[in-house]
C-alpha cells in the first residue's frame, strides 16, 4: 500500500523515514512531499576521476579524506559520470519500504541514474545516486537540487529490518571502481582505436604477405617448370636425333636396293625383248 502524504508526515515529525542526520528530526519545511512520495536532494558531489586522483596521488602529503574531495556544484559533460550522496538520512521503519525514482526533469536534460532501486525496512544511513549525462549538453547539478524521488510503501506486517550496516554514503572504494565516464570510454578509446586499427592493418598486412608469399612460391615453381620442359625438350631431341638418323640412313639403303632391283629387272626384260622382237621392246632397249 502507497503512503499517503498525511502518514508520511506524521511519521516523519516523529523522527521515523528520514531525517536530517542520525540524532537530528527533519525540518518539514526543508522536504517536499507530495501524495505517496517525497523528493531527496543533493548533499555531496562526487566527480570520481578527480576525487580518485586527488586521494591517491596526494594523500601521502596531505592526508586528504573523502571530505576534501566533495563538491558542491559541477557541470556534468555529455559522457561523464557523477556520484551524488543525497542530503537526507535514512531511518525507515520496519513496516514501510522505498522505492528510489531518477525524476522526470533529471531524464529530459539527459541524465541517466544507473542504481534506482529499493530502500528495505529497517534501513538507516545515507543513499547514493550514480549519473551519467546521456544527452549533448553539460548539466549543472549543486547541492539541495531535487535529484531522486523516495516512493513510500507500507509492508502489510512489520519485517525483521535491515539485516546490512548503517549506509554511510560515498566511500573511497565506490570511487576508484567508477570511471571518469560512462563505461570509461575516455580511458578505453584510444586502445580501441588502437586495436581496430591494428586489426585493419594487421589483416592488410597479411593480405599483403600472402600475395607476396604466392608470388614466391609460384615464380620459383615456373622457372623451374620452365627448366625442366627445356630439359625434357633436349632429352626428346637426344632421343628423336638417332631415330631421324636411321630413318633417313634406313630409307637412302632401302631406296638403293630398289634401284638395284629396277636395275636387275631391267636386264630381265632386256632379254626377253631381244627374243621377242616386238616394237615397244625395241623402245624399251634404245630409250
Ligand atoms: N541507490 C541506492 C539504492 C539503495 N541504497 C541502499 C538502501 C538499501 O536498503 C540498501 C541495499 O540495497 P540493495 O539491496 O538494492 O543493494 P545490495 O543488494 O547491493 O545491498 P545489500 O547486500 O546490503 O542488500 O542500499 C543506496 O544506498 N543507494
Amino acid at each position: 500500500m502507497l503512503l499517503s502524504k498525511k502518514s508520511l508526515e506524521t511519521r516523519i515529525n516523529s523522527g521515523e523515514i528520514l531525517r536530517k542526520s542520525r540524532n537530528i528530526p527533519l525540518d518539514m519545511s526543508s522536504i517536499n512531499l507530495s501524495g505517496s512520495s517525497c523528493d531527496l536532494t543533493v548533499g555531496r558531489i562526487f566527480q570520481p576521476e578527480n576525487a580518485k586522483t586527488i586521494l591517491n596521488q596526494f594523500q601521502v602529503f596531505h592526508n586528504y579524506k573523502i571530505d576534501d574531495v566533495a563538491l558542491e556544484k559541477h557541470r556534468i559533460k555529455p559522457g561523464e559520470m557523477a556520484l551524488i550522496e543525497v542530503k537526507e538520512y535514512f531511518a525507515m521503519p520496519r513496516d514501510m519500504g522505498g522505492i528510489l525514482f531518477p525524476p522526470n526533469k533529471l531524464a529530459k536534460e539527459g541524465l541517466l541514474m544507473t542504481n534506482p532501486g529499493h530502500v528495505d525496512p529497517g534501513y538507516r544511513g545515507l543513499v547514493t545516486v550514480c549519473l551519467v549525462n546521456m544527452g549533448r549538453q553539460e548539466v549543472h547539478i549543486a547541492v539541495d537540487q531535487v535529484i531522486t524521488t523516495l516512493l513510500l510503501v507500507g509492508v502489510d506486517e512489520p519485517t525483521d529490518g535491515y539485516a546490512g550496516s548503517e549506509g554511510k554514503g560515498v566511500h573511497k572504494t565506490q570511487l576508484q571502481s567508477l570511471d571518469v565516464d560512462f563505461a570509461g570510454l575516455k580511458s578505453r578509446l584510444p586502445g580501441l582505436i588502437t586495436e581496430y586499427i591494428s586489426h585493419r592493418v594487421g589483416a592488410a598486412l597479411a593480405l599483403v604477405g600472402l600475395v607476396f608469399a604466392s608470388y614466391a612460391l609460384i615464380l620459383p615453381e615456373l622457372g623451374q617448370y620452365r627448366i625442366e620442359s627445356k630439359k625434357e625438350e633436349e632429352i626428346a631431341q637426344e632421343l628423336i636425333e638417332p631415330l631421324r638418323e636411321a630413318m633417313i640412313t634406313d630409307y637412302s639403303k632401302a631406296s638403293e636396293n630398289i634401284q638395284a632391283q629396277l636395275d636387275s629387272l631391267k636386264k630381265v626384260l632386256l632379254k626377253v625383248c631381244e627374243n621377242s622382237k616386238t616394237t615397244e621392246c625395241k623402245e624399251l632397249s634404245n630409250p
